[in-house]
């Protein structure tokens, strides 16, 4: 391993204890872990003496990213320089991958015979150990970490031509334990499914069966690989434990033989999860109907969260139950808005996945007969029935809308596809809801890339919605933060944006929710006001 002369002697200005010999002081520093014994080409990364693990490709040593202050990752992959040339390309890819349940790529360069890359530190390890401590973690701490890395997966597969990991096992996955975070590591071997992929990579438990053919395979080599993962989780054995050797697998996989631990599994969800992930690769489950199974899939309950005296302004919340934050407020106008106008509204602006319209719409005017006195008011607390505002459960005319702010109404036959966005706070990162992203101050020369690319994260959204606006923004001669930031409201409506993507941008650029009231006016008129200028 190389080290640079001039960062260990930084490292020793910095030492205040004192030593009887330099003998002493050589054998402290060699185990001194904070101890800074190589610099990147650049001077941004150090990193320390002390090894935070080894693989069979890699050793991975604690790393500090100087300028920004905080631990990272430093990998050390044995390589020549002529296949670091060839890994160019993918290292670009690498470099654009943003998800939170992805690790990080931050920095790589090529020295002394290693192929060196800086990503995130994981603190709490790999979900492997995790599996060995818990035991038998519970089905709920399971979803979870399913939902998670089914996330990653989507996203990955999502590029165009998707981002195949290649890899996916409970080791390359790793925790951050305060949070039960859960991130997809060692991308190492992803590559970009151009045509076919015909080399035999990866970890012969977990490959699928047309991974050994030779025939070339997709990114659904990924969710066999999950269902193996899952497996692993729900019975705590490796799959294939009853092989001896990497041949006796392949036999098996190649005849169709499922891991003996299958057998072991009681609950009929999970088997039937993990059965359509091991399927064959046409009938086999994508990364987003994995994460719509039954098992994985919360249904959801609409509550009413505050209402004014007269029962016809509501404040409405789709609840997904047992998930924290899962959650999607809006305003109802009881005597304008259809349940039905409304949710097809969400769904329009992928608020809502399409499959749960009916259950949603059933839900709304559930409540809208119960505050009418003609249902059942159990579900409605503090709520009792009014005089009727709505005898059938169907109004007519304006629809509130789902906000980024909560707050906006607006009929939605004057103005299509107006406004419809979530709450920041009860936001659904599933299916387009938005994750909290720390505010981040954009300089005035910045490309508009960085912008749109961190909202699309925010939000969920893959790289081909980043595109899109960002074609729209620049057909109109946008091209840094300052050209956007000098643009008016009516400029902002001429960018050809949806109304969620034009409020989803403008709440990062500007750091807070643009605070819009658009009502209808008694004489069907539309009218806007902002509480921020813009
Ligand atoms: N981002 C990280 N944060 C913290 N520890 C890490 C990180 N990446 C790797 N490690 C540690 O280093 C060890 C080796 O990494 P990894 O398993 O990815 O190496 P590899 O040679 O690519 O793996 P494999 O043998 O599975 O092919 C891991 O088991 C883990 O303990």
């Amino acid at each position: 391993m190389s080290s640079r002369s001039g960062s260990e002697s930084s490292a020793h200005e910095d030492d205040h204890t004192t030593f009887s010999s330099l003998a002493e002081y050589i054998d402290h520093s060699k185990h001194d872990p904070e101890k800074v014994v190589e610099v990147s080409p650049n001077g941004r990364y150090a990193k320390l003496n002390s090894v935070l693990g080894k693989g069979a490709y890699k050793i991975v040593y604690k790393g500090i990213d100087r300028e920004e202050g905080y631990e990272v990752a430093w990998n050390c992959f044995q390589t020549t320089k002529q296949e670091y040339a060839e890994l160019s390309q993918e290292v670009e890819i690498l470099k654009r991958v943003r998800h939170p349940n992805i690790i990080n790529f931050h920095d790589c360069w090529y020295s002394n015979t290693e192929f060196i890359f800086i990503t995130e530190l994981m603190t709490s390890g790999t979900l492997r150990e995790y599996i060995r401590k818990l035991q038998s973690p519970n089905l709920r701490v399971v979803k979870r970490w399913c939902r998670q890395i089914l996330k990653g997966l989507i996203y990955l597969h999502s590029y165009d031509p998707p981002i195949i990991h290649r890899d996916i096992k409970c080791d390359n996955i790793f925790i951050n334990g305060a949070h039960g975070e859960v991130k997809i590591g060692d991308m190492g071997t992803a590559k970009m499914k151009i045509g076919k992929k015909y080399t035999v990579i990866g970890t012969p438990e977990f490959m699928a069966p047309e991974m050994y053919e030779e025939k070339g395979y997709s990114e659904k080599v990924d969710i066999y690989a999950f269902g193996m993962c899952l497996l692993e989780m729900v019975t705590g054995d490796y799959p294939y434990n009853e092989c001896k050797n990497a041949a006796q697998i392949y036999k098996k996989v190649s005849q169709g033989l499922k891991p003996e631990c299958l057998s072991r599994i009681i609950d009929p969800e999970v088997l039937s999860l993990i059965q359509h992930c091991l399927a064959p690769e046409h009938e086999r489950y994508s990364a987003q109907e994995a994460i719509e199974d039954p098992f994985l899939g919360v249904e959801p309950e609409v509550v009413v969260l505050t209402s004014n005296e007269a029962k016809n302004h509501l404040t409405l919340q789709v609840v997904f139950k047992g998930m924290d934050k899962l959650s999607v407020k809006f305003e109802f106008n009881a005597d304008t808005d259809t349940a039905e106008e409304v949710v097809n509204e969400m769904i329009e602006e992928q608020v809502l996945p399409q499959r749960y319209q009916r259950i949603i719409t059933h839900d709304i005017n559930r409540i809208l007969r119960e505050l009418a006195g003609t249902g059942d008011k159990k579900d409605i607390a503090g709520f009792t029935p009014s005089s009727p505002m709505l005898t059938n459960g169907h109004s007519h005319g304006a629809v509130s809308q789902l906000t980024l702010d909560g707050s906006v109404t607006s009929p939605l036959s004057q103005v299509p596809r107006n406004g419809t966005s979530l709450s920041r706070k009860n936001s659904n990162p599933d299916w387009g809801g938005e994750m909290e992203l720390p505010f981040k101050e954009y300089s005035m020369d910045a490309p508009i890339e960085d912008l749109v690319n961190d909202t699309a994260m925010a939000y969920h959204r893959g790289p081909d919605k980043a595109n899109e606006w960002l074609a729209k923004l620049k057909n109109q001669d946008i091209v840094t933060i300052g050209d956007l930031k000098d643009m008016q409201d009516s400029d902002w409506a001429g960018f050809d944006l949806t109304v969620f993507a034009s409020r989803a941008l403008r709440n990062r650029l500007f750091g807070k929710r643009p605070h819009t009231l658009t009502r209808a006016s008694s004489n069907g008129t539309t009218t806007s006001t902002t509480d921020d200028g813009n």
